[in-house]
């Protein structure tokens, strides 16, 4: 082990927060977006003083951030390598992967030969088919469905077939099943989907209200990733949020759920007084899912600024040997076309006690050097894609 190793590493994904367009933004049509810089001009000034002390103004300015001459934390900005701007996509370049061929998506609704087999093997019909946001078609379906108990099926942009369905119509479990079997027919070519996602919602018309036993059936990873490896040489690799969801348990140790992003960091805080020697990783998924897709500007500045107030005490809990790694998945401008992701770059911060001269990482070609440094970091295999740049935190 060379003098720099860190026992424990956390990384938080701070689901969606993108820092502006990627160079082939254009290719995704996302041609201007700006997550976080269209977030603060909306609110008129975003305070995230504890974000810009660690050194995100280094490497986006934003209205209301504050310049920081000497950052706490090395920082840099990354671009997405993988064709996809999909949560899965974000997270497995993460950890080493290199998704060339995109899932499969469904702009127009699922083959009929899908649906009427779900409608064969649930006895249900099958209500929606389309692409469409997930508190509008309860606004326009939801009705409908708690009549007659038909499911709701929908999907995005994103290769997603979600199944929601009312509490008190289809409980929860009997809903995951149903998801579960959706999963098993669609692992393949020509379906493919990503995920398939349990939405579960409570309340009345006009009151609908989706709840938190949102499940999602991921498809498993296509190649090893860095957590397979860390799991395998007997290190922990510790999910927080929909982490194990989203790598289907693959390198998972343990999995702690969450039910927000203040829950989220409660959890962080739990396995900061853990001991372990691995990783530790959260996602933080409202920013994502309850404000970048419903365009929501302002509820996403105040969750952020929300988010940020938690980093004092997170940094003040760490140890001398841990580092703190932040960064995002892709974007989700609130103020952009449509009610989908967008191709960004997103930030990166390294930060620990023990790294006395934070510099600039630079602008990295591909998420997977994060990936790549947490291996380097507890000497397993390195991944196929990525750079450590783990000889550069000194
Ligand atoms: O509109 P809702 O139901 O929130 O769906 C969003 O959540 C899905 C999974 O994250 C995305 O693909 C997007 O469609
Ligand atoms: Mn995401
Ligand atoms: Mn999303």
């Amino acid at each position: 082990m060379t003098s720099h190793n860190f026992k424990r590493i956390f990384l938080i994904v701070m689901d969606s927060v993108g820092i502006g367009e990627a160079p082939d933004a254009a290719e995704f049509n996302d041609n201007g977006a700006d997550t976080l810089g269209h977030i603060a001009e909306k609110m008129k000034g975003l305070h995230m003083p504890n974000m810009d002390k660690l050194g995100l103004t280094k490497v986006k300015e934003y209205m209301g951030g504050q310049e920081t001459i000497s950052p706490l934390a090395y920082f840099g900005k990354m671009a997405e390598l993988s064709a996809g701007k999909d949560t899965m996509t974000g997270h497995w370049e993460i950890m080493g992967l290199h998704i060339d061929k995109p899932f499969r998506t469904f702009p127009d609704g699922f083959p009929p030969a899908l649906i009427n087999e779900i409608e064969e093997k649930t006895g249900r019909k099958v209500l929606g088919n389309k692409a469409a946001s997930g508190t509008e078609i309860l606004d326009e379906l939801g009705e409908e469905h708690v009549k007659t108990g038909d499911l709701i099926i929908y999907t995005s942009a994103d290769s997603v077939l979600q199944i929601a369905a009312h509490e008190e119509v289809i409980p929860p479990k009997e809903l995951w099943e149903i998801c579960e079997m959706a999963r098993e027919m669609t692992l393949e070519d020509p379906y493919m989907i990503g995920r398939v996602i349990a939405r579960p919602f409570i309340g009345t018309p006009n009151n609908w209200e989706r709840t938190p036993n949102r499940h999602d059936y991921a498809l498993k990873p296509f190649g090893r990733t860095v957590m397979n490896e860390l799991a395998d040489s007997g290190f922990d690799s510790i999910s927080i949020g929909k982490i194990s969801d989203i790598f289907d348990g693959e390198g998972v140790t343990e999995s702690l759920r969450t039910e927000s992003n203040m829950d989220g960091m409660d959890k962080l805080e739990e396995t900061l007084e853990m001991d372990f020697t691995g990783l530790s990783f959260l996602n933080l998924v409202d920013f994502d899912a309850k404000f970048g897709h419903r365009r929501d500007p302002i509820g996403y500045g105040k969750a952020l600024e929300e988010y940020d107030a938690r980093l004092p005490k997170v940094m003040e809990m760490l140890r001398e040997d841990d580092l703190l790694i932040i960064t995002a998945d892709h974007g989700n401008d609130p103020v952009h076309h449509g009610t989908d992701h967008t191709r960004e770059f997103v930030p990166l911060l390294a930060y620990s006690k023990k790294l006395q001269k934070p510099a600039s990482l630079n602008t990295r070609a591909t998420f997977a050097d994060v990936g790549a440094t947490i291996a380097e970091n507890f000497n397993v295999k390195i991944p196929q894609h990525g750079t450590s740049f783990l000889a550069d935190l000194k």
